[in-house]
């Protein structure tokens, strides 16, 4: 299992930069999510770093195919050997049909965990099965449940859940399919001491077919990492594994890495 990105643009237009360009009094003014971004990661768990706006969850959303590139690509090599691509090119000719045996092998938590759906956790999850073709889906709507502590919560709704149940919720949906790459964006946000211990418990005994992503600024979460990925203005500045990059700072965690990591940043920028 392997992704990589080549050169992606990813660009945002602000909502008064649209009000304005509209008409046309103003250029029309962006933002940038990413940024030339290339890199390329492996089976494993790699921890995305980064200051806020580096275009961590950029990259997360355009890597689950929920958001397009203006630029660049996405492949996807499977260890079965097929590869699937993600660009503007494929989405502009088909949007995401044709994707769905690449959708369904994802796995997805955003930054922005709110719900307003009115369904109950455990008809949302069986639904997610059954369209994301998960053989037994009643079943393995329950056994997810049960794992992430959600089974005192099945009849509530998304909209009312607790936020601590809801944090669970969304990691419990994204395992449905036993995905081949798990992507978590700030997986740890809201989640109580219940939901730290089973997500660090997954991390722990993580599926060795699984590529995982985790967008996060806990520098505790981050130690789990095989391989770091420090990002800034929406560019990859440096990837390797977790080992190689920490053994330049006296304790070798990923905290001092990514502090020494910032000193230096803040240096270069004064002396430029
Ligand atoms: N929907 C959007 N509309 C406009 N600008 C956006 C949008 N989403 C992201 N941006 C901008 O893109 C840049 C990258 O944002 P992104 O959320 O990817 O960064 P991040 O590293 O995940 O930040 P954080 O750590 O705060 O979550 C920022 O300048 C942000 O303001």
């Amino acid at each position: 299992m392997r992704i990589e990105w080549s050169h992606i643009k990813k660009v945002y237009r602000t909502e008064d930069d649209k009000k304005w360009s509209s008409r046309l009094i103003f250029p029309r003014e962006t933002r940038t999510g990413l940024l030339d971004f290339s890199a390329s990661t492996k089976r494993g768990i790699t921890v995305v770093l980064g200051p806020k706006g580096s275009g961590k969850s950029t990259l997360l959303k355009v890597t689950a195919t929920i958001s397009v590139p203006n630029d660049g690509r996405v492949t996807y090599t499977m260890d079965n050997k097929k590869v699937w691509v993600w660009s503007r090119n494929r989405a502009e000719m088909s949007g995401t049909s044709g994707l769905e045996g690449l959708k369904n092998r994802i796995g997805y938590v955003p930054q922005r965990k709110r719900l307003e759906e009115d369904i109950s956790v455990e008809e949302a999850m069986v639904y997610l099965a059954q369209n994301r073709r998960v053989p037994q889906p009643k079943r393995r709507a329950a056994e997810l449940m049960a794992r992430w502590g959600l089974a005192g919560y099945r009849k509530h709704e998304l909209s009312q859940l607790p936020k601590s149940a809801l944090s669970r919720y969304w990691l419990a949906q994204s395992l449905l399919t036993d995905p081949d790459i798990w992507l978590l964006d700030e997986p740890a946000e809201g989640l109580d001491e219940l939901g730290w211990e089973l997500l660090c418990q997954e991390l722990l005994h993580h599926p060795s077919h699984r590529l995982t992503l985790i967008a996060t600024n806990d520098l505790e979460l981050a130690e789990c990492a095989d391989h770091l990925m420090l990002m800034e203005g929406g560019s990859c500045r440096r990837l390797g594994a977790r080992h190689l990059l920490t053994a330049s700072v006296p304790d070798g965690s990923v905290a001092s890495w990514y502090r020494t990591m910032q000193t230096f940043s803040g240096l270069h920028s004064r002396i430029k």
